[in-house]
């Protein structure tokens, strides 16, 4: 494994992949834009990460075809939204690395991967994460141990009750090496769907930093009302 300890400090980079069209949400259009607690989900991830001095920057990954960013997130750097998002999340993330390095990033920096649909995420959580992986060789994300009893199910029945002791359901961001993440979702196959699985792919085994059940990923039709009422509470 390369050796980026030593040299240059490293910066970070946080990287938004928002090109998703939000299949399972139910929502009117792509869920990143539905309106929460007075602006679009997007925009409070992005308002969160814009608070975390360790980031030198945030790219944000749009699908080709979006038109209403700039309205919804009106002072965006322009330079650091890009409209290259593709066929799945990997493809997405891959891109954005392409970008990155364009704008001078280099491949010992750290990249932070954050959902666009986890709007709930605090500064002080990636500030966690960053301190926990900024001397790690792999690279880590944040995550929680499964609280509930995990069943295999087949057509709505149980057909198992599975061990749940060191199970983790994981989170973003997802903080790794430009140089490493890059040929990790090169690789990345259809059943990647996460920067830490590809990287676990390359026989690494990233670093697990525990974090809050309010960094959840709007997915379904009821989470929309759920993070209204968590960011309401906040304000
Ligand atoms: N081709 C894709 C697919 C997903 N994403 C982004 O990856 C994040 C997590 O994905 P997910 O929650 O699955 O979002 P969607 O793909 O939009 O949702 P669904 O799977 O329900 O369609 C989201 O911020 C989404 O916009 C992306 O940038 N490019
Ligand atoms: C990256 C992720 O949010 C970690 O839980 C998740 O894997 C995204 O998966 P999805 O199927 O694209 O929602």
């Amino acid at each position: 494994m390369t050796n980026y300890t030593v040299g240059v400090q490293p910066r970070c980079f946080a990287l938004v992949p928002a090109a998703g069209v939000g299949a399972r949400s139910g929502a009117d259009g792509p869920k990143q834009y539905v309106p929460l607690a007075g602006r679009a989900m997007m925009a409070h991830t992005l308002a969160a990460l814009a608070a975390v001095p360790e980031l030198a920057g945030t790219l944000v990954m749009l699908s080709p075809d979006d038109d209403r960013f700039e309205a919804v997130v009106p002072g965006f750097d322009a330079q650091w939204v890009v409209r290259r998002g593709g066929a799945t999340r990997a493809e997405t993330v891959a891109n954005g690395l392409e970008e990155l390095l364009a704008r001078g990033a280099q491949p010992h920096d750290w990249v932070l991967v954050h959902d666009a649909a986890r709007c709930l995420i605090r500064p002080e959580w990636v500030a966690r994460l960053i301190a926990a992986c900024a001397d790690d060789e792999v690279g880590g994300l944040l995550a929680l141990p499964l609280a509930d009893t995990l069943k295999q199910a087949s057509h709505g029945r149980v057909m198992a009750t599975i061990d749940r002791s060191a199970k983790w359901a994981a989170q973003t961001p997802q903080m790794f090496r430009l140089g490493l993440l890059q040929p990790a979702l090169r690789q990345a196959t259809e059943a990647v769907t996460d920067e830490a699985s590809a990287i676990e792919a390359l026989g690494h085994q990233p670093l697990l930093v525990e974090a809050s059940l309010e960094n959840f990923k709007v997915t379904w039709p009821a989470d929309f009302a759920l993070a209204e009422r968590l960011l309401r509470s906040r304000a």
